[in-house]
């Protein structure tokens, strides 16, 4: 079984609020790219990994392809244009894999989760090669989740209380049967101009087509760098790890 990552690292960080893509945000006095795509390939075991697309900003390819490149991380690395969404960066990706027929298993990883342990990814690499189709890591909510409906200007109704325990907050990378998730974006696509068809995650499109999803453990350090407190915390957890 022959596996390709895709980093997506396309997006813009509009709620980070930093003049520069959310990818080349510095942490820890890197790249929130470097450490995102360094902590996908030593998950991946370099030797496994035949091949890793990147998706960056199109107006950012150059820069991004010269970072990539400069961390030698030991895998074959293209660096393609993302588009407007994560959605359709996945599938500008997916469309860069199309000189690679070998890559039968793919991961998808978000930039914006740059503190994914190793072991994460091994689980969902594991779990693939074990036969599951589509696998996502997850965590338990923690919070109390209740449905809410329209407000009224000052307050929301509570429609219902939903039951926690079998809720997962889901994390990257995500791993597919390469065929699955092709067949799950073209299927989006398809469907694009006639319907929303929009998921916030890759499994979300394999859900639509009726297909398993499977849940692995996934780690409090993946969380996903959103806001600025986001990055405030994830250099605190950087800080306590140097010491
Ligand atoms: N058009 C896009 C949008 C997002 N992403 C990537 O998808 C991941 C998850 O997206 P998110 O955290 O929402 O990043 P941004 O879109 O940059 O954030 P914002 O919505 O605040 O602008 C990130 O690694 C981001 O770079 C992407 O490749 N292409
Ligand atoms: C893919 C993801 O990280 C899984 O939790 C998440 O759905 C991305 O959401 P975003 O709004 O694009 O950051």
């Amino acid at each position: 079984m022959t596996l390709a990552a895709v980093l997506v690292a396309a997006g813009s960080g509009t709620r980070l609020g930093r003049p520069m893509p959310k990818a080349l945000v510095p942490l820890g006095g890197e790249t929130i790219l470097a450490r995102a795509a360094r902590a996908l390939v030593c998950g991946c075991d370099a030797r496994e990994l035949s091949v890793l697309v990147v998706t960056a900003p199109p107006e950012h390819v150059a820069p991004f392809t010269d970072l990539v490149e400069a961390l030698h991380l030991g895998v074959p690395t293209v660096v393609v244009a993302g588009r407007a969404t994560r959605q359709g960066s996945v599938a500008a990706a997916l469309e860069a894999l199309e000189p690679f027929p070998a890559v039968d298993l793919v991961l998808v990883h978000d930039a914006a989760r740059p503190g994914v342990p190793p072991e994460v990814v091994d689980r969902v690499v594991r779990a693939l090669r074990a036969g599951h189709g589509a696998v996502v890591p997850a965590v338990a909510v923690v919070d109390t989740v209740k449905r809410v409906g329209a407000g009224d200007g000052d307050a929301e109704p509570v429609l219902e209380t939903v039951p926690r325990l079998s809720l997962r907050a889901v994390q990257t990378p995500q791993g597919f049967d390469r065929a699955l998730l092709e067949r799950a974006h073209a299927a989006a696509a398809r469907h694009a101009h006639d319907e929303a068809v929009a998921a916030s995650d890759d499994a979300g499109l394999v859900e639509m087509l009726d297909e398993q999803v499977w849940v692995v453990a996934g780690d409090e350090r993946s969380a996903k760098i959103t806001t600025p407190r986001d990055l405030t915390v994830a250099e605190l957890l950087l800080g306590r790890e140097d010491r």
